[in-house]
């Protein structure tokens, strides 16, 4: 398993913005869009881009040290392991360093927790180290018991990151207290991104100091720059 990135919240705007997965995932998403976002990510100098996995390979900046990001069985979660598997391991062929899965959190809400575990462990085999996994556990949508079993499901599968939210649930995005449930569930031992409805800078350092390390942002210029984005993915 990769070592957690577990470094703590600091002031500057480019310790921030290396906190960031740059984010663009609307459906309705054209090349030109993902290109606009590539280049904002480098131009930001934020950790990595996370976009869908259709829009690999990314051509990335000349010298650049962009990571890149591809969810998996996004939004809903409702796919097959066995589809959810290749589709993870064919992103990483086409240049993912980072893989964020959605469960099935209607398995997590029934109380089938050996099931989500298998799902993650399912993707875990077809995207071992270094590539990072981190694992979409919809928060809003969950309690906090649910939530505290779901993390525990991700850590025994070798879940490098969990994540609260896609962006795209009714029930709402991160919020600091589903990230301090997460962190009582996991310790140090597994890292905490925080993304959806992320849109402030003073939000952004909440979650960081709640325990999360990462944040998933499509607003991420307006957070770096002290702002308020505009809802989006
Ligand atoms: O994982 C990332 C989310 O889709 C980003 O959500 P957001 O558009 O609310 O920042």
């Amino acid at each position: 398993m990769a070592a957690p990135d577990l470094a703590p919240a600091s002031g500057s705007t480019s310790e921030l913005a290396r906190t960031i997965d740059h984010t663009f995932l609307k459906p309705e998403g054209r090349r030109a869009d993902v290109e606009r976002t590539v280049a904002e990510a480098a131009e930001l100098g934020v950790y990595s881009v996370c976009v869908s996995p259709s829009e690999l390979p990314l051509t990335l900046p000349e010298g650049s040290d962009l990571k890149v990001t591809a969810v998996c069985g996004f939004p809903s979660g409702k796919h097959a392991s066995s589809v959810k598997a290749a589709e993870a391991a064919l992103a990483v062929a086409q240049g993912a360093d980072e893989i964020d899965m959605v469960i099935d959190f209607g398995a997590a809400i029934d109380g089938r927790i050996a099931a989500v575990e298998a799902d993650i462990r399912a993707v875990r085999a077809a995207v071992p180290a270094p590539t990072v996994l981190k694992v979409i556990i919809e928060s809003a949508a969950l309690d906090d018991d649910t939530v505290t079993a779901v993390c525990g499901a991700a850590e025994a599968a070798g879940a490098d990151f969990v994540k609260t939210s896609t962006g795209f649930h009714p029930a709402g995005g991160a919020t600091v207290h589903a990230v301090e449930v997460m962190r009582r569930a996991v310790g140090d031992r597994v890292a905490i991104k925080a993304s959806g409805g992320i849109r402030n800078r003073e939000d952004a350092e909440a979650m960081l100091r709640a325990g999360a390390s990462r944040l998933g942002l499509s607003s991420s210029r307006t957070v770096l720059e002290g702002g308020t984005g505009a809802a989006g993915y």
